[in-house]
């Protein structure tokens, strides 16, 4: 019998007083639902880069398998890592769209996208999406909010991404995801041939930045006209990143239920710890404070999606290369509960014992 119905019964019998069983019932659904991390995720690559004008943001995708992703994933304790394979776009016919470059292509490599991040969710994973550069970010969180109209975006970038084809300087749609996304931009925007599939349901007031050092005039004026709660690097710098992470997610969730989207571009690192980036930015986060935070928002047990974008392993030399791709590596262990502290050795007490035969 479910509690509604046992308390409809109550209701006609009248019998309410103190009946211990009613009492329990009460309480259960009261309860707030307590959240643990999901120990399931679904790794998705997408080989993309025509969202920016440099070559090699696509090879992150392989450059990161190759690295170890999935081993060095698996071997986080307690997780199942399943690989869902890349999105692949082929020719597309181009569209021809004032100041927005490959509209057509950004448009069926998303949409694609966006279809596999529900069906990761649906099998009940949390979604590693890697890029690529950041205008697949519209179809990672088109994707999410179709499984979890609630769920929360946390921008970590240099940049805010959030112009659109009028505002925009480079025409590049990697710095205009959050824009295509969000429906109080609707208005902002002319007819956007092919990209009929995407109905911009997400508010603005579900979306927080983190690390921001690079934002173009009209970006600046549409995060203090919708006061997104953002910490640029002058807050983290002033807080630390604790608590600029814990008052983003106070902010956006104050009762601490709603699943969590981070969208993580790697050039929210400071320039040094990433340097194979298309849009470098000095004076950004360390390794540290975005492992930090990642370690803060898998701590929450609600994370549900977490995008690694714009590594781009054909900028720079070998070691810059290598350096980039770990920080990647760092970054997504510390959002999927790798701990720095270790691990002990599962079903084990002790450590081993020598046993001397003298
Ligand atoms: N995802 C990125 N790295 N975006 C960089 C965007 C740079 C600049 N704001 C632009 O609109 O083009
Ligand atoms: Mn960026
Ligand atoms: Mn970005």
């Amino acid at each position: 019998m479910s509690p509604f119905t046992y308390i409809l019964l109550i209701a006609m019998t009248g019998e309410v007083q103190l009946n211990p069983v009613y009492i329990v019932l009460v309480r259960n659904m009261s309860q707030e639902k307590k959240w643990e991390p999901l120990k399931k995720v679904g790794i998705i690559g997408v080989p993309f880069e025509k969202g920016q004008k440099k070559y090699g943001v696509s090879v992150a995708p392989a450059a990161l398998r190759y690295a170890g992703l999935i081993q060095q994933l698996s071997e986080i304790d307690g997780l199942d890592v399943k690989d869902y394979g890349d999105i692949e776009t082929p020719g597309i016919e181009e569209v021809k769209m004032e100041n927005m470059a490959h509209l057509a292509l950004v448009s069926a490599c998303n949409k694609k996208l966006s279809e596999r991040v529900s069906q990761v969710l649906r099998d009940d994973r949390v979604v590693v999406t890697i890029g690529g550069d950041h205008s697949i970010g519209v179809g990672t969180v088109d994707g999410h909010y179709q499984v979890n109209n609630d769920m929360i975006l946390i921008w970590v970038d240099a940049h805010a991404d959030i112009n659109t084809n009028k505002t925009s300087d480079s025409g590049s749609v990697h710095g205009m995801p959050v824009a295509l996304l969000v429906k109080e931009f609707n208005n902002y925007w002319p007819y956007l041939p092919t990209m009929d599939w995407q109905e911009p349901l997400f508010s603005i007031k579900s979306l927080g930045y983190i690390g921001l050092r690079s934002v173009d005039h009209y970006e600046r004026l549409a995060i203090e006209k919708y006061k997104v709660p953002t910490f640029a690097m002058e807050d983290v710098e002033e807080h630390g990143i604790k608590n600029s992470i814990e008052h983003v997610l106070k902010k956006l969730d104050p009762e601490n239920k709603r699943p969590i989207h981070v969208s993580f571009d790697i050039d929210a690192l400071d320039a040094l710890e990433a340097p194979s980036t298309g849009t470098p930015v000095r004076g950004g986060l360390s390794l540290r404070e975005a492992i930090n935070l990642m370690e803060i928002v898998y701590a929450t047990g609600r994370l549900r999606a977490v995008d690694l974008v714009e590594i781009n392993p054909a900028l720079g030399n070998e070691n810059d290369r290598k350096q980039t791709i770990e920080a990647g590596l760092c970054v997504l262990k510390a959002a999927l509960g790798f701990s720095r502290r270790g691990t002990a050795p599962r079903g084990v007490k002790d450590l081993p014992i020598q046993d001397h035969a003298h």
